[in-house]
């Protein structure tokens, strides 16, 4: 059985030991497209060592940051097909800002499964402490299984998020290059989907999608550098729903919606009539 919830849900995987040095900050800021302007100094922040600083989103990568295989959906309870797996909701809380090196360790639990009918979401929560055992970062994400539902759990929830009625405050646009997963691959995520188009259209896509995780930096960029002065210490927390796939190339259009220590926002494709990409999506800050 490719789920079994009695098996999955609560289960802890093994911890996982990781560290970071520089050098992976900057594939990391490259790989969401930082540095397209070297001349200002706020990008250089982003991609030279001087005043390096990190985007929170980074800590989402970090534990497998590098990794050259594909990832495996194989946990207790859970062993299903690389291939019917998108990821469907990325979440984290950073309790203080990342250095740009360090070694941290990572406990992850399965902490739900949702049937959902046609497919499974399958709930991954982690804590990351780092050497001194301090609070880093909390994770929550889900991937979304298609093909895998109907095995008897429970929905679980809709997306909720409800916007102001009202026209944004702001509105922010990020390209993306035609080769950006080729290069976000690079980070950990050698999944054939962001760059075999074989592998692509057996999926059921035209070819090669984004990585889920890189319109999530890129939009977290685009709302550091947009909205907080390009200040990544002041986010406390980003979370989204990947609700519709990106094709390297596009062009994301954040909308936002300021209020006190939060903002919400929506990402579509300009290139698609505004087609949805990150929908239930927040940015809470300091
Ligand atoms: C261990 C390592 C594992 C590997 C991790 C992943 C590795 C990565 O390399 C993979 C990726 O990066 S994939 C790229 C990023 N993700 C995407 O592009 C997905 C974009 N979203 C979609 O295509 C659709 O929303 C889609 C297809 C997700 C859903 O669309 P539909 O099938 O039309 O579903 P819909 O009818 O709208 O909704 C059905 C129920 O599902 C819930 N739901 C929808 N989107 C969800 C999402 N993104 N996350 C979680 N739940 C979601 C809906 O709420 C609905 O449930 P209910 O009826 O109870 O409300």
């Amino acid at each position: 059985m490719p789920i079994d919830p009695s098996v999955a849900i609560g289960a802890e995987l093994p911890e996982v030991e990781f560290s970071w040095t520089a050098s992976d900050v900057l594939l990391y800021h490259l790989g969401l497209g930082a540095g397209a302007d070297p001349e200002d100094p706020r990008e250089l922040r982003y991609v030279y060592e001087r005043d390096l600083q990190v985007l929170p989103t980074f800590g989402v990568v970090a534990p497998t940051f590098g990794a050259t295989e594909p990832p495996r959906v194989s946990f207790p309870g859970v062993d299903i097909d690389l291939a019917s797996v998108l990821h469907g909701e990325q979440g984290i809380t950073v309790h203080q800002p990342l250095p740009v090196a360090g070694s941290a360790r990572a406990r992850i639990r399965i902490a739900d499964i949702h049937d959902k009918g046609k497919a499974a979401v399958i709930v991954q929560e982690s804590e990351a402490v780092d050497g001194a055992g301090n609070p880093l970062f909390t994770t929550r994400s889900s991937i979304f299984a298609r093909g895998e539902g109907g095995f008897g759990g429970h929905r679980g929830p809709s997306g909720s998020t409800t916007l102001p009625d009202r026209d944004p405050d702001a509105e922010l646009l990020s390209p993306t290059l035609p080769q950006q997963a080729l290069l976000y691959r690079l980070c950990g995520d050698r999944n054939p989907l962001h760059a075999d188009p074989d592998f692509a259209a057996a999926a059921g896509f035209p070819r090669p999608i984004l990585h889920g995780l890189c319109s999530y930096g890129v939009v977290c960029k685009a709302l550091v550098d947009g909205l907080l002065k390009g200040d990544t210490a002041r986010v406390a927390g980003f979370s989204a729903r990947f609700a519709g796939v990106v094709y390297p190339g596009e062009t994301l259009r954040t909308r936002v919606w300021e209020s006190d220590d939060r903002i919400l926002l929506t990402t579509s494709v300009v290139e698609r009539d505004d087609a949805p990409v990150l929908a239930d999506a927040v940015l809470t800050i300091h």
